[in-house]
């Protein structure tokens, strides 16, 4: 029961030097009675304590951490390990639930105007991030004694950052246990900031984060007020079009080239950061993906990665299923890259003709007829409703009896625990499970366990106003375009697979 009805009124006094400032009459409402707090921060503490344990045993059982290796190698040629990167569904659940006490916990026990107020300036440690990712601070340390740790003088003199602030930079990170400070001035990498080493697609994707999104980021607000701009479904406007003050979508802001000093034209560097970028972000949340859906049933079946950009997905793929085959369609900008890629990361694929690349819009009707897949990964959310409409529209002519649309993308659940006994998410008139619901005292999503899902959504209003959906907002859209959702796979990661076949209309 919400108890909204004790006003306390609190005279807040605020001492500021030797003076003392009274701010007046401040009204302290609370939200909670103190039966109900006491009894959700006990619960919370006791689902920390049993899946922590449960944790700690998975690791000793394995007798390691992590499932497999953390890091990845070099660049993009760099294969991730063959073994599986995926924790077991009982360790997966157990770190989300730690995870998601450790919200409630927090909520409980930390002073609320503190944590407001921190969190007003969380921001720092992702300019921190960045400039220690630009810096490559963690491939530095790694070359050097991990035990020791690098001196802050050399650090200085490696990275070109005054000595004094770069160490004020790694300490902000060092509290949030990123990087380690082993002894006076020497630091060192942790378990954390080790997953930079030479990983060149995983740093673009955070360098991505931490620039252009942080940039447009900062004009989400001036967006979102704007009387016009707040109703609008437009790609073009966006946080994005105020940050670069271009008239250009995201797409095409990168694929124009730019003009040099010298009068001459080049492609932008983010164009290539980002296909690398989306290579990075494939490997971080991608393996679930592999692992969670059945594709060893498709046998020798046909992928066409719509939209696939260079083909991330369907390289990780093709390592793991050796008998799928795939056809990559993106715009030509990025499908002419492709095979460059394949070629370094695995040429085995081009010898052995498992792979075509071809230029496709996806708002036209998609010339690949009957194939066993159509995959959307990372497609949906880019765009408004209208325009999956379109997209998923294009593509259902070309369905067979055998074929599906996979749409691999986040789902979004509400944090409200819905007033059900069983264990998912049903929405009203659906068959089909939407996700399992967390445990009491946990938010139903898992709170802060899933909290970059809600980043990500964030991130797509800012840079295209697209949007990560739930599962009715899936099976919605499926019925407008004469189709219908079939399952919602709940990978163990953040981002799902919704399977769609065709619907007689
Ligand atoms: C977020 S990326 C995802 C890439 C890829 N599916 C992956 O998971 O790595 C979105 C992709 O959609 C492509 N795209 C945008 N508009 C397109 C269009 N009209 N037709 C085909 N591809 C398009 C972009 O070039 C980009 O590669």
């Amino acid at each position: 029961m919400k108890c909204f009805d004790i006003p306390v009124a609190d005279l807040a006094v605020y001492k500021c030097s030797s003076v003392k400032y009274s701010i007046g009459i401040v009204s302290v409402l609370m939200q909670e009675s103190l039966q109900e707090r006491t009894s959700r921060l006990r619960a919370a503490v006791k689902l920390l304590a049993e899946s922590t344990e449960e944790i700690i045993q998975a690791w000793e059982s394995e007798h390691k951490p992590y499932p497999v290796d953390i890091h990845f190698g070099a660049d993009v040629t760099s294969q991730p390990s063959t073994g599986s990167t995926v924790p077991s569904h009982e360790l997966y659940e157990a770190r989300r639930r730690s995870l998601g006490a450790m919200g409630v916990v927090t909520e409980l026990v930390h002073d609320p105007r503190m944590r407001l107020a921190e969190m007003t300036m969380e921001f720092y440690e992702s300019r921190a991030f960045h400039i220690v990712a630009e810096a490559r601070v963690a491939d530095l340390l790694d070359e050097r004694d991990k035990q020791k740790g690098v001196h802050i003088s050399e650090l200085s003199k490696l990275t070109g950052v005054k000595e004094q602030k770069l160490a004020r930079i790694l300490r902000t990170l060092c509290t949030v246990h990123v990087f380690r400070e082993v002894s006076d001035g020497y630091f060192a990498n942790n378990d954390t900031s080790a997953t930079l080493v030479n990983d060149e697609p995983f740093r673009a994707f955070l360098l991505l984060n931490s620039q252009e999104v942080y940039e447009a980021s900062a004009k989400l607000p001036e967006v979102i007020f704007d009387p016009l701009k707040t109703n609008s479904e437009s790609v073009l406007v966006t946080p994005f079009q105020v940050a670069t003050g271009k008239n250009l979508s995201l797409w095409d802001w990168m694929e124009q080239p730019e003009v040099l000093e010298d009068g001459t034209l080049a492609p932008k560097p983010l164009l290539d950061r980002f296909m690398l970028a989306m290579v990075g972000a494939g490997r971080a949340q991608g393996p679930p993906l592999y692992e969670d859906y059945p594709w060893s049933q498709l046998g020798n079946g046909t992928i066409v990665d719509v939209g696939g950009g260079v083909g991330g997905m369907c390289i990780d793929l093709a390592k793991r299923y050796p008998q799928l085959k795939f056809i990559v369609q993106d715009r030509e900008g990025v499908i002419t890259n492709a095979p460059s890629i394949w070629q370094r990361d695995f040429p085995q694929a081009l010898e052995e003709k498992r792979v075509v690349f071809r230029q496709h819009d996806f708002f036209t009707e998609q010339p690949v007829k009957n194939a066993e897949v159509y995959n959307l990964r990372y497609i949906m959310h880019d765009w408004s409703d209208e325009e999956c409409i379109r997209i998923l529209s294009s593509l259902r002519p070309a369905l067979g009896p055998n074929s599906r649309i996979l749409i691999c993308d986040q789902v979004m659940n509400k944090t409200y625990q819905p007033n059900t006994n069983s264990g998912s998410f049903n929405a009203e008139g659906s068959n089909v499970p939407h996700g399992t619901l967390a445990p009491y005292p946990l938010l139903a999503n898992y709170g802060i366990a899933h909290r970059f899902k809600h980043f990500r959504d964030l991130n797509m209003l800012t840079t295209i106003n697209g949007r990560e959906r739930t599962a009715e907002e899936f099976e919605s859209l499926a019925k407008k375009s004469g189709l219908e959702v079939v399952k919602v796979w709940e990978c163990r990661g953040i981002v799902w697979i919704t399977e769609l076949r065709f619907c007689k209309i």
